[in-house]
């Protein structure tokens, strides 16, 4: 048997073509673009990559993007003073600043100081407050991508086995309220987690965010299951001083049982990004006053 693939790479063409739909519709009724800010602390190599592509992205939309690079020893109280300006700016719908900030910094009091209705990543406390209370908010990118992956997938969730093995801020913690959200019954596993291959073996949807190159392995998976890779680790290629991209799942022997697997990459990673501009255009909307059925984006 051998798993379908699914394609969150295509997925995510389709989400920004309807994004870039809304954008110009936006346009016309509000007089302006809609704006999304990126704020860029050092010269990190891959988050300059992600940063390029988000900015790309953004345009291809319709949208306006706003890059801010500051040197790695920017002080703390300059960001803010930043986010100050971007949250005080009309023209700016979105704000992310990209994480890891350099050591020097307290991202929470970075993430604290945006305001939350411009908070495009979900990552404020009053967002997190907001998704675990059930109340309209911003949902982090990655988990909110995944669970548009599983429902294309699957159509109703409800009364599903997940697991999600991880539990951080940025994905398990949220993945997991977003698949309570959808009526599954939920496993949240972590590094302290006794028997692991026994846990996901019980999954139908697997979410595997643990950030362990090809940790979890086939013999691991329920026959038929539907797995979501979220792990992007660069590992050493098998040519010489090449590298590959490869997730948290052990993809060759996964996709032997599994019923449905995304792939890394080109699976949950593009989905991050139009989930991000699908956050701007709904935070445009609803900054600006104008009406938008967001559940049909
Ligand atoms: N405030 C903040 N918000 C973020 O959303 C955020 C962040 N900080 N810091 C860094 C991570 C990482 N991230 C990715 C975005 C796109 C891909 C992506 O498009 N990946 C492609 C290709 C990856 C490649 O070729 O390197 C794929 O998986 O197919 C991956 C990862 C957003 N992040
Ligand atoms: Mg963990």
């Amino acid at each position: 048997m051998s798993a379908s693939i699914i394609d969150g790479k295509a997925f995510a063409a389709g989400l920004r073509e309807r994004i870039g739909v809304l954008a110009s519709a936006f346009e016309a009724a509000a007089g302006r673009k809609a704006g999304l800010a990126v704020v860029l602390v050092g010269e990190d190599p891959a988050s300059q990559v992600y940063v390029r592509n988000k900015g790309k992205q953004t345009i291809a939309c319709g949208m306006e993007s706003f890059e801010h690079k500051l040197p790695a020893e920017t002080s703390e109280a300059d960001l803010l003073a930043l986010v100050e300006t971007l949250n005080a700016d009309p023209a700016v719908d979105g704000i992310l600043v990209q994480l890891p900030l350099p050591a020097h910094m307290n991202e929470q009091k970075v993430i604290a100081t945006i305001n939350p209705d411009k908070d495009v990543d979900g990552f404020h406390v009053v967002n997190v407050g907001r998704l675990a209370t059930g109340l309209p908010g911003f949902v982090p990118c990655t988990p909110l991508g995944c669970v548009m992956l599983l429902k294309d997938q699957l159509g109703s969730l409800s009364g599903l086995d997940a697991v999600v093995i991880g539990r951080s801020n940025i994905v398990g913690k949220p993945m997991a309220q977003l698949l309570i959200a959808e009526s599954c019954t939920v496993t949240v596993a972590h590094s302290r987690t006794r028997d692991l291959p026994d846990v996901v073996r019980r999954a139908d949807i697997v979410v595997a965010a643990v950030g362990r190159p090809e940790m979890v392995k086939g013999e691991w998976i329920k026959p038929g299951a539907t797995v979501i890779d979220v792990g992007i680790n660069r590992v050493a290629g098998a040519q010489e001083g090449k590298s590959r991209l490869v997730g948290d799942v052990d993809f060759a022997s996964a996709s032997t049982v599994a019923g449905a697997i995304t792939p890394v990459p080109g699976g949950v990673g593009p989905m991050t990004i139009a989930v991000l501009l699908r956050n701007t255009i709904v935070a445009a909307h609803r900054n600006a006053g104008i009406a938008l059925d967001e559940s049909a984006i």
